[in-house]
């Protein structure tokens, strides 16, 4: 079964879940899990030019066989690239997805962003152009604090559709700040990456200690196991935010998968992750986004 769509600012659909090809397989060959994750239902692929394996992310596609018009591919511009190297990068990103255009096309961050090469509006207007020209259908950003979004939006002749920044509960007091500035300009849609952090990279924290009752109540529900991870799929999804996590395992693709046919959590469940979230602060990617 195909994972649920979400109407971005321009109109177009995004799945709502996502595979990734940076964290784990950053730098390696993506062919095999990408092909995997398309074949267990995945659409929605997110690659960029810095996980250096955009080749193997087209082969993967091409292997798996589906129609273009049935996947949404991503891609970033390189951190560090300015407004020149906007559309060459991306012509070569399509050489190497052998693709005509992305779906979405992002600027991974902000920073660094060196003063000869231009502001970050200049870069944006940069992205403007890739998307007239019809290179990227969609064009977003990545990593943007409320500040940077100011920087950019008064000019913008497009509203960024989506910013992909890390969302878990122990990053939720200092994102939300974020998430509410781009949904209240211009319906900026929040993608998630890191979501699964108070498993994978903080195992042991306060979010741990609630989860178990919800897991129980809504395995319970469902009539089959509910896990961890699909809990915390679910919290995000209640933030409003698309999913992009990764795995190179068959089993862990499909659990990410099936996250929704689980019940939603009640407003209490949420309440109770929000608030053991807080209690912890642990930032895993772009300090310059929470400032630690
Ligand atoms: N725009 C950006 O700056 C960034 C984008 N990303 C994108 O997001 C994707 C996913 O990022 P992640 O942080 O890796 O996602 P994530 O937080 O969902 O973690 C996925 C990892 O969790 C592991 N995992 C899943 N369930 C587990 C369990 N029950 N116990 C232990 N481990 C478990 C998986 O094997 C996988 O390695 C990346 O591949 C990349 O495409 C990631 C980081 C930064
Ligand atoms: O996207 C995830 C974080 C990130 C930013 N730049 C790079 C380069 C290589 C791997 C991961 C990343």
């Amino acid at each position: 079964m195909s994972p649920p769509t979400v109407k971005l600012n321009d109109g177009t659909q995004i799945p709502a879940i996502g595979f990734g090809t940076g964290t784990a397989l950053f730098g390696r060959d993506a062919e095999n899990s990408v092909k995997r994750a398309i074949e267990c239902g995945f659409t929605h692929l997110d690659g960029a030019q810095a996980y250096d394996n955009e080749d193997s992310l087209g082969a993967g596609m091409k292997a798996a066989g589906k129609p273009r018009s049935e996947l949404y591919i991503v891609t970033k511009l390189k951190q560090g690239f300015g407004a020149a190297q906007v559309k060459p990068s991306l012509v070569e990103s399509l050489r190497k997805l052998d693709l005509d255009f992305v779906d979405l096309f992002l600027i991974h961050s902000p920073r660094p962003l060196k003063p000869e090469d231009g502001t970050l509006q200049d870069l944006w207007q940069a992205m403007e152009a890739v998307h007239a020209e019809g290179l990227a259908k969609s064009i977003g950003v990545s990593n943007f604090t409320v500040d940077d979004l100011k920087a950019i939006l008064p000019g913008a002749k497009i509203i960024p559709s989506v910013n992909q920044v890390e969302i878990h509960p122990y990053v939720w007091k200092a994102v939300e700040p974020i998430v509410t500035y781009g949904r209240e300009n211009g319906n900026i849609t929040p993608v998630s990456y890191g979501g699964l952090t108070p498993l994978v990279r903080a195992a042991g924290g306060p979010v741990d200690q609630v989860l178990p009752p919800i897991v129980e109540r809504l395995t319970k529900t469902l009539g089959k196991p509910v896990t961890p991870a699909q809990v915390l799929s679910k919290w995000v999804t209640h933030k409003g935010a698309i999913i992009v996590t990764t795995s190179s395992k068959e089993a862990r693709i499909k659990e990410y998968l099936e996250a929704f046919q689980v019940p939603d959590l009640t407003a209490q469940e949420i309440q109770a992750i929000d608030d053991a979230g807080a209690k912890l602060h642990k930032r895993i990617f772009m300090r310059h986004v929470f400032g630690e």
